[in-house]
């Protein structure tokens, strides 16, 4: 047997492993890093968030990534580039951390990499005939092993396609091992650039569990501003929409694309929630002419209304539910405003109620699919048709 093979044996043995979450998603803000401490499998999966922190990407990276980022016309030279560049940077990302943190490689387990979607594109959206589900993850797991000398599992959307998915969201597997109670209905939402949502029954129903795309959760608002305030990323506590007023002909232009008809689960991205959205429906509903507030409020509101309507149409026939939330969107206190006033008497909580920093949650899921590659899979998940296929995620790169 190969050393490696023995190395990789031995550490799924072990009582409790230390995994390394990574996370870098739509808004290209940074690179959040979660080292955890797992032991158990399945619904007895238990997690000690060790330490973490959100790597901000500088103004260079941020520029060579939105280069190709969610674009239907790209420089193939610049895609293929990246690949390996962004996972040498993610791996210089994680040495830095783990000297802030005084670790070395050798305190660590493996790496578990989600890489930076460039594309996403379910077959719905691309319609071709001879084509099915597909997105693209890059920043490749052998260069972050390399550069880190830490063994690392990275792109586990592909099974989950090749398994009858839409590659995400890959949420609902964490999820549910880690969150799910049989003392009450929760709802996980997570708002970032995507926002999305984990349906956890108190039944515990494995079949009954799912995980779906909303629509834009900060997406839209941040390519606003980021395009008229050089030099700004985002609404800081939503200062631009609170001094706007939400256009209802462009709010309502805003909700007509046929995504939002579709039932749950599905898939978007940035990819159809855009600038280019937002021109068509000021377009379309004659609003060309509006402030930015005004725009940022519509924006802001458009958000918040298509999380309550998704929350809404979940929670329908229920007395009771508890929404636990996460994501860069909590922080934006207008959008969290708007949800709670439409839904009077729902406790509205973070996961800091259930342990997990809200910022670091999506990071520490990804620590979770990790240990399930490594030590699980006795959990049946086989609900292919509710976007939760049973198989293990994650391609596995040695260190050396
Ligand atoms: N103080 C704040 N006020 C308003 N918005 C904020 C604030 N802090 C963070 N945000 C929003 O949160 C975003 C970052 O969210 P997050 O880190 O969850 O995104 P992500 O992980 O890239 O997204 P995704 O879940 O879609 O992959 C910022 O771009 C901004 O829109
Ligand atoms: C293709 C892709 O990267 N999708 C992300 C994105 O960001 C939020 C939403 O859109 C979600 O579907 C997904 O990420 C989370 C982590 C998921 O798969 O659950």
């Amino acid at each position: 047997m190969h050393a490696h093979i023995q190395n990789l044996f031995n550490i799924a043995a072990k009582p409790s492993r230390k995994v390394i979450g990574l996370m870098s998603g739509t808004s290209l803000d940074g690179l959040d890093v979660a080292l955890c401490e797992l032991s158990g499998d399945g619904l007895n999966t238990r997690i000690n968030l060790l330490q973490f922190t959100t790597v901000d990407y500088d103004a260079g990276y941020k520029q060579r990534v939105k280069a190709v980022f969610s674009k239907r016309e790209v420089d193939l030279q610049a895609v293929t580039l990246l690949n390996p560049w962004i996972g040498l940077e993610h791996g210089r990302m994680i040495n830095q951390c783990l000297e802030q943190w005084q670790l070395t490689a050798a305190d660590v387990d493996v790496i578990a990499s989600h890489g930076q979607t460039i594309f996403h594109c379910p077959k719905r959206q691309h319609n071709l005939a001879d084509y099915g589900n597909a997105t693209l993850q890059i920043g490749d797991g052998d260069h972050l092993a390399m550069a880190t000398g830490i063994i690392t599992l990275s792109d586990f959307r592909q099974k989950h396609i090749a398994a009858g998915g839409e590659g995400a969201p890959l949420a609902v597997y964490g999820d549910y091992l880690l969150f799910s109670s049989n003392s009450e209905n929760r709802i996980m939402l997570n708002i970032g650039g995507i926002a999305n949502f984990t349906w956890l029954p108190q039944t515990l129903d494995a079949e009954a569990v799912f995980s779906s795309d909303i629509g834009p959760g900060n997406t839209m608002m941040d390519a606003f501003i980021q395009q008229h305030y050089p030099g700004k990323y985002f609404d800081e506590n939503s200062l631009l929409a609170k001094a706007g007023k939400v256009s209802e002909p462009l709010l309502g232009a805003l909700k007509q694309d046929s995504f939002f008809a579709l039932g749950f689960p599905k898939t978007t991205g940035p990819e159809v929630f855009n600038l280019a959205y937002l021109a068509k429906a000021q377009q379309v509903s004659g609003t060309e002419q509006l402030s930015h507030a005004d725009i940022m409020a519509t924006l802001n509101c458009f958000s918040a209304d298509m999380i309550i309507s998704a929350i809404k149409q979940t929670t329908a026939k229920l007395e009771q539910f508890v929404i636990y939330a996460s994501g860069g969107g909590i922080h934006n206190p207008l959008l969290m405003a708007q949800i709670q006033a439409a839904l009077p008497g729902v406790s509205i909580k973070t996961t800091h109620d259930l342990g997990i920093n809200p910022d670091a949650k999506e990071a520490v899921l990804f620590a979770v699919l990790a240990n399930e590659c490594l030590v699980g899979g006795k959990q049946k998940f086989s609900n292919a048709r509710e976007g939760i296929p049973g198989v293990t995620m994650g391609k596995v790169s040695f260190a050396d």
